[in-house]
């Protein structure tokens, strides 16, 4: 049996899930992050439950052909990115390879023409910061890979050129709202107001500390500034401009800490693909609709139904939908689809259902769908194995997979995000 601790050398066969390269030792899986498929590594072992060892790469024996110098200094020390590494065929490569090998565990094979979108570096307009006080000093940047220690940040490569410019102002925002040992995440949007900040953590705002952040808040020049102790209601502190973003023609305000696709150009692929694969529909329904990202482009195919368990996301849909004078043409509906999914019935009007869950998928919607008649379900996932799960339903219902596109909008990771269209043969 190996000692834990032993140093081995290991030959990478292939990238696991999350990126991580993965070997074999003494009948047992090893997951080294940082090594790439091909090369040969020496690592220490540590037991990872199960049948498995994670390997801490010591050194790089043979690298592979296909392993580059990471753009970002701080790669391998920020948990931010994964793959920087990767020559960016191989890495692109990789992730198709990632979709087709999901679906085929569910024996479903990637349609002719699966292509790939690839969003650059530098789009990024949603990140969640870390903060943290230690004796009087603020550690302020992104966690380190699976630790709490906060690696800190002055540039991202990911982020766009409005979060990137805002770093110095929340760095000094945190510093002046928190105690001491407290630690927040801090979420922020580039919206098109300027920055949206939502400060979540252990404590209310304490009326002490309030004037200064108030302060650094208009300083750093942010659109909203919000606060949320624990699960508890989050409050807004500043409010100079009201966050907003555009979908399709029509001006949304953002509710405080609602969804957002990360980027503008990999929300752009996928209402491309979304409003294509619906192609001709009266009456469309979008499940898990959001704040309207797909909804109000596809108005102007058909008239919507717009569905989404959260109510503040529902309600600025609704306001939006006022304001444009759209009502009869976007309709929006606050349920919980994993509760209560749409039945056969409520299905019934619809010639096209878009669907696209958060990453547990959306089994119980799936499930109503091939009970149902509809004829073409739309679905987008940013999780090819729930998909993969649900997409199974429909194929077994009398479904078949025609179209995929994968959108590879989270740079540097190991996420994928994917649309689908599945027509009732
Ligand atoms: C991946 S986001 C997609 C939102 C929108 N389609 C977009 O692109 O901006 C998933 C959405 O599902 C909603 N959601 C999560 N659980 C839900 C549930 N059980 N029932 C209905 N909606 C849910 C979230 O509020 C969120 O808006």
């Amino acid at each position: 049996m190996t000692d834990p601790a032993a140093l081995v050398d290991l030959t990478i066969e292939s990238l696991g899930a999350q990126g991580d390269g993965i070997a074999r030792h003494d009948g047992k899986g090893v997951f080294v992050a940082y090594a790439l498929p091909g090369e040969r590594v020496r690592a220490r072992l540590s037991p990872k439950g199960g049948n498995a060892f994670t390997g801490r790469m010591q050194e790089i024996v043979t690298a592979s052909p296909e392993r580059v110098v990471p753009p970002c200094p701080l790669f391998a020390r920020c948990g931010g990115c994964g793959l920087q590494h990767y020559s960016l065929p191989a890495y692109r490569a990789w992730k198709q390879q990632q979709v087709a090998t999901t679906l085929g565990q569910r024996g479903i094979d990637l349609p002719a023409g699966t292509g790939m979108v690839t969003v650059e570096a530098g789009n990024r307009r949603r990140a969640v910061f870390a903060a943290r006080k230690e004796r009087g000093e603020i550690a302020f940047g992104f966690h380190a890979a699976m630790s709490d220690e906060i690696v800190p940040l002055d540039d991202c490569l990911l982020l766009t050129p409005g979060l990137s410019a805002g770093l110095g102002g929340l760095r000094q925002l945190a510093g002046v709202a928190l105690a001491e040992k407290q630690a927040a995440d801090i979420h922020v949007t580039d919206s098109l107001a300027g920055l949206d900040v939502l400060v979540t953590t252990d404590g209310d705002l304490p009326m002490g500390r309030r004037q200064a952040v108030i302060a650094a808040a208009n300083a750093a020049g942010l659109a909203r500034l919000s606060w949320q102790h624990g699960r508890r209601q989050p409050e807004p502190i500043v409010m100079a401009r009201v966050p907003q973003m555009r979908f399709g023609d029509i001006l949304v305000d953002l509710p405080i800490g609602s969804f957002l696709q990360p980027s503008a150009e990999g929300e752009a692929a996928l209402v491309a693909a979304v409003t294509t694969y619906v192609g001709k529909a009266r009456r469309i329904a979008d499940l898990y609709a959001g704040c309207g990202t797909f909804s109000f482009p596809l108005a102007k195919i058909g008239r919507v139904l717009a569905v989404d368990a959260a109510k503040p996301a529902i309600a600025a849909l609704a306001a939006a939908v006022n304001r444009a004078q759209l009502s009869g043409r976007v309709e929006g509906m606050a349920r919980d689809l994993e509760q209560s999914p749409l039945p056969p019935p409520d299905l019934k009007p619809f010639e096209a259902v878009v669907f696209d869950p958060p990453r547990a998928g959306a089994e119980m919607q799936a499930r109503m769908l091939a009970k149902s008649r509809v004829g073409k379900v739309v679905a987008v996932s940013c999780n090819p194995a729930s998909f993969a799960r649900d997409a199974r339903i429909l194929l077994d219902a009398g479904f078949a997979l025609e179209k995929l596109a994968i959108v590879n909008q989270f740079v540097w990771s190991a996420h994928v995000e994917l649309v689908a269209l599945l027509r009732r043969r």
